[in-house]
């Protein structure tokens, strides 16, 4: 084998892992009072005791303004010792465990938060119905901060690492786009302007944790929205972060949850069930009225993000992690012979979290995920796969 075994033991920055396959965020919509439950921790052991060799708790907000709905998890004090039943539960089955912290931003819905959501830029969130607020200056100093508290948090509450949300258009990445970023100020307008906020979270996080846990970030390398940030400049952005130093990792993802979402998932575009599991009966009758027209549909195809993230890897020496559309070992494969440290998955291990452990013992295991995307609006109720009976 020219390759490394994707199911063999790898460094991941001061940890190891006992192979290279990451179980990406999917926010999982278990924690009702921003709090760790039960729930929220089979969530995590099960794929955990399904073989991966990290599980990546989604969504630990950095500040309570920058949570996507109120019920979610946001770092501070009293959510330590939820976080260490969470992280022992993942350790126990031989896993380990990462956060991932950021800032929604725009994302954010300011309706649910009771706080208003902030932005790059002024704009509309069509789930608040609000608009969302220019981030002052020290906005901008206040999160950056948070976020290398949330990593003191993580590392109380037991994690192996933290995952960086650079993606999505939220917080950090609608600033590097020119299509949400129309600030005048030092945050604003060059590229080196609106990557400033990325490269300096990174570094204060790194500067909070040292060598005690890894740090990895999860970013966009195109937002899949015209004008908005392209290929081109995540090439420069990851060479920047990697000149840094502050990372061990760089997840590579793609799309906007507000201007784009099924760019990041590709396959069926959920729209029926979104605007079922909408409450307000404005949003509900929203997104059925124009709802195909925002929630586009992309064909879906295996390793769909593997175009661009050759380019990243073409461009970087530092560890990347290929997410998008891996489901089985010949696509483990590919990775690891294209160049790529590590592999994440998210929806494959929604269907069946025991896919790690049956692709080792069976290498011809395909899975069962039909990319149908019916998980994603069940985020507001519990993330799940649609296909398999709930066990409660
Ligand atoms: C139900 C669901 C929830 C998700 N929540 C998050 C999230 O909280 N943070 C994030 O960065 N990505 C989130 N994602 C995106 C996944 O991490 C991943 O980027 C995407 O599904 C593509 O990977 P896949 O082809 O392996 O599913 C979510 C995906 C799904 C299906």
């Amino acid at each position: 084998m020219t390759h490394p075994d994707v199911l063999a033991p790898a460094k991941l920055g001061p940890i190891t892992l006992r192979n290279r396959i990451i179980k990406s965020a999917t926010f999982e919509g278990k924690t009702p009072n921003a709090l760790v439950t039960d729930d929220l921790i089979e969530f995590h052991r099960r794929p955990a005791a399904g073989g991966v060799g990290m599980s990546t708790v989604a969504y630990c907000a950095v500040a309570p303004e920058g949570r996507t709905e109120y019920g979610q998890l946001w770092m501070r004090p009293e959510v330590v010792p939820g976080l260490r039943r969470l992280t022992d539960a993942i350790h126990a089955e031989g896993a380990a465990a990462s956060a991932q912290i950021g800032h929604a931003g725009p994302v954010a819905n300011a309706k649910s938060n009771g706080l208003p959501a902030l932005a790059p830029s002024p704009s509309f969130n069509p789930m608040s119905m609000k608009v969302t607020k220019a981030a002052t200056l020290d906005d901008i100093r206040r999160i950056t901060a948070a976020h290398a508290d949330a990593a003191r948090f993580a590392i109380e509450g037991g994690f192996d690492a933290v995952e960086i949300h650079f993606g999505h258009n939220y917080f950090a990445s609608s600033f590097l786009s020119r299509k949400t970023n129309h600030r005048k100020d030092s945050y604003g307008g060059s590229l080196e302007n609106r990557a400033r906020i990325v490269r300096e979270t990174a570094l204060a996080v790194r500067e909070a944790v040292g060598d005690r846990i890894a740090v990895l970030a999860k970013l966009n390398m195109d937002d899949g929205v015209p004008g908005g940030f392209w290929i081109d400049e995540a090439i420069q952005v990851a060479q920047w972060l990697e000149a840094d130093g502050g990372l061990d990792a760089l997840e590579l993802t793609m799309g906007s949850s507000l201007l784009n979402p099924m760019y990041l998932f590709r396959g069926d575009a959920p729209v029926y069930e979104f605007a079922q599991a909408m409450t307000q009966p404005l949003v509900k009758f929203g997104v059925k009225a124009i709802g195909k027209q925002f929630i586009r549909n992309y064909p879906y195809e295996p390793l769909f993000m593997l175009e661009q993230a050759r380019q990243i890897r073409a461009a970087v020496k530092m560890p990347l992690v290929l997410l998008g559309g891996v489901t089985d070992k010949a696509g483990m494969d590919t990775a690891m012979a294209e160049g790529f440290e590590f592999v994440a998955m998210a929806r494959a291990l929604l269907r069946e979290p025991d896919l790690i452990n049956r692709i080792a013992e069976d290498e011809r295991t395909k899975s069962l995920c039909i990319h149908c995307n019916k998980c994603m609006p069940t985020i507001f109720s519990g993330a799940r796969c649609v296909l398999v009976e709930r066990a409660s």
